[in-house]
């Protein structure tokens, strides 16, 4: 079987960043500080007290950038907006110099037929609103309602496609029950109820778009597909389990207005009762699903695990990324086969796809990142098997355009098609920058 998949004309070939893992300067010109600013700059929390102070300097480099986007090829571009820069305070006041910052992005990318995607939360809350209670305040989801129409009225006429949220259950579960992303809270009580606030979000977001906007809006999930490490019946009970937390957890309440039964069992008394009312405006239709995909989860039954009695165990005979995370492109298909089958076939974009390894050290200026052109090569294979397959996909964007801020793991993970380090800022061009410039070229990729 030929493996060249090709795309359908017009289909999205882009990158993706994000505002505090690229920007740097992340106070400047007026900028009110976000709860990552908070957090890496609390000692112990992230991999070498590493911060986002400096990052990819991108708040300087815009334009730089951008012409690597055009040299690419890309013909969208997916990033997000620092909602401190906009709105210092959370609410209120809009500070005009932060937005400008944006307005002159979107016409840059414009310049170079570059499509805009913008993100409006990739998990960078205003500390002003966090102070107020963050996620877990019932007023969450109208600040970021009204958040997101200034930034609708200000960069509509130029956006192609906006997402919500990116990741709901990351931002809940890594922030709020694992305390290892910021804010860094360990309670077990508080993940719900932040996830049902920002899919509250979400919806507030898109019923204030419905009226004023004029394009797409969706929301971005890390879905991951969950496989029984051994075919026991335990194995595979645990297996389900971590697919309604990770999956269903949030395609269920997006899709179908109701979340999965397993979710009151899963966390018991942390379970709020939610009105069904809050679940009838989550199910408002949004325009495309995001998927955000990596890997897959091999999952082996553990009583000692709360709240799953599941854990995701390392496979020693399968490759995997310097994340730890299992290298299966099949994974792709299936999960976008699944939306298919048994979520409507909703228009969907690979929001992110994309692998750290531990990259040589560049020789001429140049990295030869042969694993990740690899990884690339067969996701990209395999979301065109599921085109094949009749999946309503409309594009990709590789994670990331940079090596940049990852979070808890600072600088130590690199995902970029461009090597960057924060103390010298050079872009230095990866063997996989060519190879994904020549699947946009190809509209696919050949042989
Ligand atoms: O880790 C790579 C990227 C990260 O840099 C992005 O900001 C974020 O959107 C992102 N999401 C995933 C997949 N989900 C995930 C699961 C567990 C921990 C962290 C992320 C990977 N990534």
């Amino acid at each position: 079987m030929s493996t060249d998949h090709a795309f359908p004309p017009g289909f999205l070939w882009g990158a993706a960043t994000s505002a505090y893992q690229i920007e740097g300067d992340p106070l400047a010109d007026g900028a009110g500080p976000s709860i990552w600013h908070r957090f890496s700059h609390t000692p112990g929390r992230v991999a070498g007290n590493a911060t986002g102070d400096l990052a990819c300097d991108h708040y300087h480099r815009a334009q730089e950038d951008v012409a690597l986007m055009a040299n690419l090829g890309l013909n969208a571009y997916r990033f997000s907006i620092a909602w401190g820069r906009v709105l210092p305070d959370g609410r209120g006041r809009v500070n005009q110099r932060g937005l400008d910052f944006y307005q002159r992005l979107v016409d840059r990318l414009l310049e170079q037929d570059i499509q805009p995607m913008i993100t409006l939360y990739h998990w960078d809350l205003p500390t002003a609103l966090h102070d107020r209670g963050g996620w877990l305040n019932p007023e969450s989801p109208a600040w970021f309602a009204d958040y997101a129409q200034v930034l609708f009225r200000a960069l509509d006429d130029r956006v192609a496609a906006w997402v919500t949220i990116n990741e709901p259950w990351v931002a809940a579960v890594l922030g709020h029950l694992e305390g290892v992303h910021a804010p860094g809270h360990a309670d077990a009580f508080e993940a719900a109820r932040v996830t049902h606030h920002l899919l509250l979000a979400h919806a507030e977001a898109c019923a204030v778009y419905r009226a004023i906007g004029a394009h797409q809006i969706g929301i971005a999930l890390n879905l991951e597909p969950q496989y029984p490490a051994s075919d026991s019946a335990a194995d595979r009970a645990a297996a389900d389990r971590r697919d309604a937390f990770i999956n269903r957890w949030l395609l269920d309440p997006l899709f179908f207005g109701r979340y999965p039964e397993a979710m009151p069992a899963i966390f018991g008394p942390a379970w709020p009762d939610f009105p069904s009312a809050d679940l009838e405006r989550i199910r408002r239709p949004a325009d495309f699903i995001g998927v955000n995909y990596y890997s897959r989860g091999w999952v082996q039954a553990d009583p000692s695990a709360w709240p799953l009695g599941a854990t995701r165990i390392q496979r020693t005979d399968a490759p995997s990324t310097a994340m730890g995370w299992e290298v299966y492109p099949n994974g792709l298909t299936e999960t976008l086969l699944r939306l298919k089958t048994q979520y409507g076939n909703p228009p969907a974009y690979i929001t992110e796809n994309g692998a750290a390894f531990e990259d040589p050290a560049p020789v001429e200026d140049r990295v030869e990142d042969a694993h990740r052109v690899a990884y690339l090569r067969d996701h990209i294979t395999a979301a065109g098997a599921a085109l094949q397959e009749g999946v309503n996909l409309r594009g990709y964007f590789l994670w990331s355009l940079l090596d940049n801020f990852e979070w808890a793991e600072g600088y130590t993970k690199r995902f970029g098609l461009y090597r960057v380090d924060p103390e010298e800022q050079r872009r230095i061009p990866k063997a996989s920058a060519d190879f994904y410039r020549k699947v946009i070229a190809s509209n696919g990729v050949g042989m």
